[in-house]
């Protein structure tokens, strides 16, 4: 029987020396603001029990993490036609890059890259007129924080600077893989990549995977064979080109975003959320990264 406090308790010890490293991601400036010097770690157990280790209550840039969300939310709408618009393969490249989707005729490779992601966004916002609506109710919902919302600051930063993914945006609707206009699909993307959560309220989000699909409330979000698929594209696309690194170190199906938040799900088991804001050269969390590591060896948990 593992001991999830006792877990989250020794992962901080392991990590407390890392504290501070990587390089916080300053491409998105007000990003560039926030102290690296700090870390959380999070483990929501399946009965909805969280416990939690060092700045777990601290909120942070969602980033990345929140394209598993709208993923979900996609596929809730039983709406296969988004496979029409968006592949399932790892890319093995930067998690912003343009090169790929110009030879694969504006198809990006999967919908945890920003191409894919803002594809997703544009099919949810094309079908239900408001896709920022539907994650912030989906995340307050499953966080269990009625107040979770974007950070305005934040979403302007990355509007501001949003050259990358403007050109992603345009290149894919020069292939017509675009179904509103750019400006519109991307206001939605920037604000929902810039929703604050703790650790705590991200663990917590997270068993909606690690219980297949089914909401806080007993709800069914996504059918067990959609939850499993999800899970899956993390698994495989999670962490950009360092994909097949995590699956080597860490075992588990992850999403990282450049703020430094990781969510990793433990099927039937638990969903874990780490944070520490300096980031490696792919983009992912150093102190998170390391956590999971260390989280996977004390309880021995790995899907493999
Ligand atoms: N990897 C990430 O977290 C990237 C998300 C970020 N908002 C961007 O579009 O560049």
């Amino acid at each position: 029987m593992v001991d999830l406090a006792d877990a989250a308790r020794r992962v901080l010890d392991a990590i407390r020396p890392h504290i501070g490293e990587g390089k916080v991601a300053t491409y998105i400036p007000a990003l560039g603001n926030v102290d690296p010097h700090q870390f959380g770690f999070a483990v929501a157990g399946i009965d909805g029990t969280v416990h939690g280790a060092g700045d777990q209550d601290v909120r942070f840039s969602l980033q990345s993490v929140s394209k598993v969300f709208t993923l979900a939310l996609a596929l809730s709408r039983g709406d296969e036609a988004i496979w029409r618009r968006v592949h399932r393969e790892p890319s093995g490249t930067a998690f912003n890059s343009l090169f790929q989707l110009e030879f694969e005729h504006g198809i990006p490779r999967n919908p945890l890259i920003n191409a894919g992601a803002i594809v997703v966004t544009d099919q949810l916002l094309a079908e239900t007129g408001d896709a920022l609506g539907l994650l912030r109710d989906l995340l307050r919902a499953e966080t269990g924080n009625p107040d979770l919302d974007v950070d305005r600051v934040i979403a302007a930063s990355e509007s501001e600077t949003g050259h990358r993914n403007r050109a992603l945006a345009h290149l894919m609707a020069s292939f017509g893989n675009m179904r509103n206009p750019v400006e519109q699909t991307l206001d939605h993307y920037f604000r929902q990549c810039s929703i604050t959560v703790s650790v705590t309220e991200l663990a917590r989000a997270g068993l909606l995977l690690a219980r297949h699909g089914l909401q806080a409330d007993g709800s069914r979000l996504l059918s067990p064979q959609d939850a499993r698929r999800v899970v899956s594209i993390m698994l495989t696309c999670g962490a950009y080109d360092a994909a097949g690194e995590f699956a080597y170190r860490i075992g588990l199906p992850c999403k990282s975003g450049v703020g430094g938040g990781i969510l990793a799900i433990v099927p039937d088991r638990c969903a874990v959320a780490a944070w520490g804001p300096g980031l490696d050269a792919q983009g992912n969390s150093v102190t998170a990264t390391l956590a999971l590591g260390t989280f996977g060896s004390i309880t021995g948990w790995s899907i493999f």
